[in-house]
This record gives C-alpha cells, sequence and structure tokens, in this order.
C-alpha cells in the first residue's frame, strides 16, 4: 500500500482513526507512539474492528491479516497530519494560522488577537481553552489544543465556513505529541516560560525545547513570530531565531516596546513604540501581565499587516472569560475570578491586583491533581507573599487525596499572614466572604471558566461564579 492510495481512500469518506476502539469496518487505523502506551500494540484490536489498512512506525513488526494493508512510516504522528487533511478537507483553503504558545497568557492573548482580526473584518476562528469559535458558531473545548484528528475535523468545519483567519492556543503536549501536523503556521507567539507541567516534560530545559518547536527547524516551525524578550526563555528563541520580533516593556532589545503610562483600578494607558513610530493604547484591562499580553496582540496585529491604528480597536477588547473577571454583586463587593494556577500567574494576578488600592487581599486557591506536583509549595509561595488571608482548598484534585494536596502545599504557606484551610471549595469560598471587611478584594484563582470539580476520575458540575452568587443571595 502506498500512501497516495490511502489519500485517495481518505478524499473519498474512508474513516481515519487513531483509537483502536473507535475502528468501523474499512477504516484506516494509525498507530502512533503514545506517551503511556505505544498505539502498535492496539494493531490486532483495530485489525478486530475491521481496519482496512494500518499505518505504523518503521521497524514495527506486524504479523499479516488477510485483507489488511500496511503501510510503514518514518513517523506516524506526521504522517497522520497528512491524511487528516485529505480525510477532513483540509487541504486547501486552509485559514493563516496564528498559533499562541508560552506556559502563561495563551489564552487570553488567543482572545484578544481574535477580537483584532475579527473587529478587523475577517471572518476569523478561535481554539483554546474556554471553547473553539468562529462566526456563528461556538463548541465548548475539551483540551487547550485538541488532538490532530479533532483538529482537522473543527478546521474542516470553518474552511467550509469560509474562515480566513485562526488563532489557536498550542500547549507543550501538543507540540511534543505533535497534534498540529499538517497545519502550518503563519505566525507564532511566546508569551514566557515559568515552571509547569514538570510532571510531563521532566525539566525546565525538556519544556522549553517542546515550546521552541513552534519556533526551530522542524514541521512545526511558524514562517513569522514574535517572542516575549523580557523572558529568559525569549531571549533565548530570539538569539537562535533573529527574525522573529521581540516585544516587551523592559528589554532595551524589544523592537516593539510598551511602557505602561497610567495604571489604575479601570485600566491602563499604554505607550507603545515600533520602528520609530509611538502611540497610545487605552484598555480597560488591568496588571501588567495583561500589558504583555496586550503587545503581543498588537505585534500580531503589525506581522499580519495591520497599522497600529486599525490595533486600536483593542482598546475595547473585554478579555478571556474567567480572566480577572469581577463578579458583579449587589453588595458592592470587590470578588475576581482567575485562571491563575502556577507560582508566576498567582504571582502577577496578586500584584495586578495589591496594585489596585485594596485594604487586604484574601486569596482562595489549590492544586490540580495528577499534575506537577512540584509547583505546589511554589504557588503557596506566591500567594504567602501578597495575601493578607490565604484560603487553601481543592482544584480538580482528580484521583489524588485531596487533603495530602492541601499538605504538599503548606510548606511554602509557612510564612503567610493567616492561612485557613477548607479541602470543600464550595466552603473555602463561603468562608472567606465571610472573612471580607470592606475595601478588601477576594481572588478566587485556579478554576477561572471552569463549570467542574474534577474528584477522582468523575466530573461534577462546579462553577466559582455561581457558588459567589450562591452564598450572596
Ligand atoms: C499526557 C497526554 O497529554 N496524553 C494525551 C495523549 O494520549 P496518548 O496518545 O499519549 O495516549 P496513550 O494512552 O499513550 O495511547 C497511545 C495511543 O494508543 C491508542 N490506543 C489506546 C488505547 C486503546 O485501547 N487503543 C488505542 O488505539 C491511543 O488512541 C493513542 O493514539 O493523546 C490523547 C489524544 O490526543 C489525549 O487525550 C491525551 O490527553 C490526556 C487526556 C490529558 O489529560 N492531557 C493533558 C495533560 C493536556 O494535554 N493538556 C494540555 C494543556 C496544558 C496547558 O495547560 O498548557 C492541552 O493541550 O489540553
Ligand atoms: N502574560 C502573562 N504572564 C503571566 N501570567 C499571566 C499572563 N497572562 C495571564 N496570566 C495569568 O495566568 C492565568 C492564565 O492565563 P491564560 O488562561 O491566558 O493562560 P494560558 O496560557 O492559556 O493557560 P492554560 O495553559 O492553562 O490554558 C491568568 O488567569 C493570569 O493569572
Ligand atoms: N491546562 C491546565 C489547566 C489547569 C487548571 C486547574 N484548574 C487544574 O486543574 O490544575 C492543566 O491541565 O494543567
Ligand atoms: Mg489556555
Amino acid at each position: 500500500m502506498n500512501l497516495e492510495t490511502v489519500l485517495e481512500m481518505l478524499r473519498g469518506g474512508t474513516g481515519l482513526r487513531t483509537h483502536s476502539g473507535a475502528v468501523t469496518p474499512g477504516d484506516v487505523f494509525v498507530a502512533l507512539s503514545g506517551t503511556r502506551v505505544d498505539g502498535a500494540r492496539f494493531i490486532d484490536d483495530a485489525v478486530a474492528r475491521g481496519a482496512r489498512v494500518v499505518v505504523h512506525g518503521e521497524g514495527v513488526d506486524v504479523p499479516r491479516h488477510e485483507g489488511v494493508s500496511c503501510l510503514a512510516v518514518q513517523s506516524p504522528a506526521q504522517t497522520l497530519g497528512v491524511l487528516a487533511r485529505a480525510a477532513f478537507g483540509t487541504q486547501s483553503n486552509l485559514p493563516r494560522i496564528i498559533g499562541v504558545t508560552g506556559t502563561n497568557g495563551k489564552t487570553t492573548t488567543a482572545h484578544l488577537i481574535h477580537f483584532l482580526l475579527s473587529r478587523n473584518g475577517m471572518a476569523t476562528g478561535l481554539v483554546g481553552t474556554v471553547h473553539c469559535s468562529w462566526p456563528g458558531v461556538q463548541v465548548p473545548a475539551t483540551m487547550t489544543t485538541p488532538d490532530c484528528l479533532s483538529l482537522h475535523e473543527i478546521i474542516g468545519r470553518m474552511v467550509r465556513d469560509g474562515v480566513d483567519n485562526l488563532v489557536m492556543e498550542v500547549s507543550s503536549h501538543a507540540l511534543d505529541q505533535e497534534r498540529i501536523a499538517g497545519l502550518p503556521m503563519e505566525v507564532g507567539v511566546f508569551s514566557n516560560l515559568t515552571q509547569d507541567h514538570l510532571d510531563y516534560h521532566g525539566d525546565m530545559q525538556r519544556y522549553f525545547e517542546a515550546k521552541a518547536r513552534l519556533f526551530l527547524d522542524g514541521p512545526a516551525r511558524c514562517a513569522k513570530g514574535l517572542v516575549n524578550v523580557d523572558d529568559e526563555y525569549g531571549q533565548r528563541l530570539k538569539a537562535m531565531r533573529p527574525d522573529l520580533l521581540g516585544f516587551g516593556l523592559d528589554s532595551e532589545d524589544a523592537e516593539l516596546r510598551c511602557r505602561i503610562l497610567v495604571a489604575g483600578p479601570g485600566g491602563m494607558t499604554l505607550g507603545l513604540s515600533h520602528d520609530g513610530h509611538t502611540w497610545e493604547l487605552r484598555t480597560g484591562l488591568v496588571g501588567r501581565h495583561n500589558a504583555y499580553n496586550l503587545l503581543s496582540a498588537v505585534g500580531t496585529g503589525l506581522l499580519l499587516g495591520l497599522t497600529p491604528a486599525q490595533c486600536d480597536c483593542l482598546s475595547q477588547a473585554p478579555g478571556a472569560p474567567g480572566r480577572l473577571e469581577r463578579v458583579p454583586n449587589e453588595r458592592g463587593l470587590d470578588i475576581f475570578i482567575d485562571y491563575a494556577h502556577t507560582p508566576d500567574a498567582l504571582e502577577k494576578v496578586s500584584v495586578a491586583l495589591k496594585s489596585m488600592g485594596f485594604k487586604r487581599l484574601l486569596t482562595v486557591f489549590g492544586c490540580g491533581g495528577d499534575r506537577d506536583a512540584s509547583k505546589r509549595p511554589l504557588m503557596g509561595e506566591a500567594v504567602a507573599r501578597h495575601a493578607d488571608v490565604a484560603v487553601v482548598t481543592s482544584d480538580n484534585p482528580r484521583t489524588e487525596d485531596p487533603d495530602s494536596i492541601i499538605d504538599q502545599i503548606e510548606p511554602g504557606l509557612a510564612n503567610a499572614r493567616l492561612v485557613l484551610r477548607e479541602t470543600d471549595r464550595r466552603k473555602a469560598i463561603a468562608l472567606a466572604l465571610e472573612a471580607m471587611e470592606p475595601g478588601d478584594a477576594l481572588l478566587i484563582a485556579g478554576k477561572g471558566h471552569e463549570d467542574y470539580q474534577i474528584i477522582g476520575t468523575q466530573k461534577r458540575h462546579f462553577s466559582d461564579f455561581e457558588v459567589v452568587r450562591e452564598c450572596l443571595s
């Protein structure tokens, strides 16, 4: 069997699968190497379910099966991208794709870029943590970057609906697993790199190497891009690929630069400069971290040929749901829900709130189970540095014991002013609301837009927004 024949089958409507359990008679099954098990172990299962073609890695010994053709390829993950283009109609008329990567700020930046391009009259799609959307359609997200088949399937729908630009978040897991195979990136954006996901990548160097795939030689390399040169890892990328546009607030090397001219509870005025041109941008978003997010959205606009004036509409951009989002309430309490779930994000969001002049900061937070355990005490330290009251609780304990997760956070809270411990997140939020005094701000961190709590393998409905409203009513 050769590749062209398989492509022909797929164009004709044959099913393409990477999970043996999903195979129906006549399908093409691609055995991916996997992160836990080798997909080649499921070839027999796929064949038993009726797979007619098996695509597998070179060196995999596949026993002969009557009526089943095999195709050995160097990289099944890369070949999957080629096959997916044929299966889902993503071969031609692909939108211009902008991929946003980095530890924190991907969702916010992607939403800002989506807003910018849409306001400039482009039919723009979005794929990310909160939802996937394009004009007239919105579907809830299951992952930050879906698997290769789901991605092509959704982008195929966008192609049919005439989408001409697509902004997508590209997680480090996705880059490592080559989920974006077959999807050439026009622009890559690098926000920053700080500790997260070491359970998966092992150490910061390997985590960086996964993110760097979007920019350096290899199949995922973007045609052009921008990097935050205030970030140590961003500087390393810029040194490796000098054509990337460097942006930042501090670095003299930044080609696109911004200063915060005015900052207050109502927003910021940013002074931007690029290529000898200077201009101002007003925003309702608060926090220095959001100055970076806005700056990279402007930088993307410039790389795509927009003028600074065409980027002015960003002053009306609302930001992303569940990112430093106020919970309106009749009591006039200053309550913010945010998605900070890394040490750096907690640091940045706490500083943003402290700068708004509140009397005290109360922070409710926890750490996810079955995720990087080494970030737990560091998240505790970030909260302890800024919160007057730290309320430590649960945030998707998954298959871990919630109390043992909190035990691992607590050493980081050793220097905290006041710590309250309450495993039940609903009760923790109620406790924090009771402890609020006039002039205080309450930060409820970690879940943002999420409307669930994962306990064990069960996903139960849970929304920080709803719980606050219930407690206040
Ligand atoms: C660790 C991880 O990322 N795993 C993802 C990965 O699974 P995998 O392919 O490695 O799975 P595997 O179990 O080793 O199986 C290997 C192969 O055998 C196949 N198989 C397996 C069993 C079977 O019976 N038959 C069969 O054919 C599988 O379909 C797979 O192709 O590929 C799967 C399909 O794409 C994903 O669903 C799965 O995400 C898991 C559920 C997950 O939780 N991922 C998280 C950590 C993640 O990716 N998060 C990032 C966000 C991170 C951020 O904050 O930046 C995201 O992009 O969402
Ligand atoms: N540029 C930034 N630098 C540092 N922290 C940021 C930045 N932007 C946002 N944050 C913080 O990180 C949190 C997550 O932001 P956002 O959802 O935009 O990032 P993300 O990279 O998409 O995260 P995830 O990988 O979990 O989807 C925010 O709620 C905020 O606390
Ligand atoms: N994309 C992130 C989301 C974390 C959100 C937080 N609520 C948690 O569950 O830790 C992850 O999968 O690590
Ligand atoms: Mg995200």
